[in-house]
């Protein structure tokens, strides 16, 4: 049994009709997503806006109600409620936008210390002592601790981000585009921070994104998902080196390549896919566009379905 396995999971938002208010249908945020993660390893969730990435992280930590399927972590089935919250401490999530995801009338100590106050009966002192040394931990001098978040450049807030998440010594981070809303200057240093953070606090990660180069960057194995779905799964080197199903295939092929000679590698690879799409539509593709012909179904994020033709 690997560190997290997902069976099969559905989240379906119900939406609400008419005067009684009552339930006319459903949205299937997520519909049989499957996956596996070992320990220490990084996961990459991928799919385009609204495909079900945040919905399936959000099933996971259990901030979504999940309608069926079964997630089991380190061993325990925590696809309910009330199993989960014993394992709550385990599992922290990074938010995507370090400006809306720390509140601001609050100074860095509180923020960081949150966790802790919830978790860990500490005395003041010990309190203090513990956030410093997190946030000297994230790079962040340790004076910090009486500023506020306005205070900071946005790398440094997605830095108190990760001193929250890590405050209790989660052993699964659910990563929720941590870097998305930065700065592509900072995106690396955030990213390799938190690699090197991961091999010290032996630290697994659900690596939720749309930029396929960052993905690669991060991650052991992906995901790739649509509309709810899982369209393809594979380790990066699958992914990246030999993709399967067409959606994946336009998704690598619309990753920039500045070496010339790749570039050039890579427009040929365009033209195939770009001729392979074209002739194979309908293999792929039920009346709606949705890639249900092809199992396992996936998410991704970084180019939309363009209309047939
Ligand atoms: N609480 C909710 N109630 C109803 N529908 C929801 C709810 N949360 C999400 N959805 C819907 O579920 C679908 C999947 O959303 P989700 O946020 O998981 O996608 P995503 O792939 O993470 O997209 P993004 O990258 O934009 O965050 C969307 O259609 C969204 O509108």
């Amino acid at each position: 049994m690997a560190f997290l396995e997902v069976e099969d999971l559905k989240v379906h938002f119900p939406i609400k009709g008419g005067i009684f208010g009552r339930t006319v249908d459903y949205v299937r945020a997520v519909d049989g997503v499957s996956l596996s993660l070992e320990k220490g390893k990084t996961y990459g969730l991928v799919g385009e806006s609204g495909s079900g990435k945040t919905t399936t992280g959000r099933a996971i930590i259990g901030l979504n109600k999940i309608t069926s399927g079964k997630v089991t972590f380190d061993g325990n089935d925590i696809s309910n409620l009330k199993s989960r919250s014993e394992v709550r401490k385990d599992v922290q999530m990074i938010f995507q936008d370090p400006y809306s995801s720390l509140n601001p009338k609050k100074r860095v100590i509180d923020i960081v210390a949150e966790p802790l106050r919830n978790f860990e009966k500490l005395s003041k002192k010990e309190e203090k002592i513990r956030v410093q040394e997190l946030l000297e931990l994230v790079g962040l001098s340790p004076e910090s601790i009486l500023k506020y978040p306005h205070e900071f450049s946005g790398g440094q807030r997605q830095r108190i981000g990760i001193a929250r998440a890590i405050a209790l010594k989660p052993k699964l981070i659910i990563a929720d585009e941590p870097v998305s809303a930065l700065d592509v200057s900072v995106q690396a240093q955030v990213l390799n921070f938190m690699q090197d953070i991961q091999q010290e606090l032996d630290l697994t990660y659900l690596f939720i994104g749309h930029d396929l180069g960052v993905i690669k960057h991060m991650c052991d194995k992906i995901g790739i998902m649509y509309k709810g779905r899982y369209v393809e799964e594979g380790t990066t080197e699958e992914i990246f080196n030999n993709p399967q199903h067409i959606y994946t295939k336009r998704l690598v092929a619309a990753i920039p390549d500045i070496d010339p000679k790749r570039r050039q590698e890579q427009t040929q690879f365009r033209q195939e896919v770009k001729t392979e799409y074209e002739q194979s539509y309908n293999d792929y593709f039920d009346d709606e566009g949705l890639a249900y012909k092809l199992q396992p179904v996936t998410d991704t994020h970084l180019v939309a379905l363009p209309e047939k033709g």
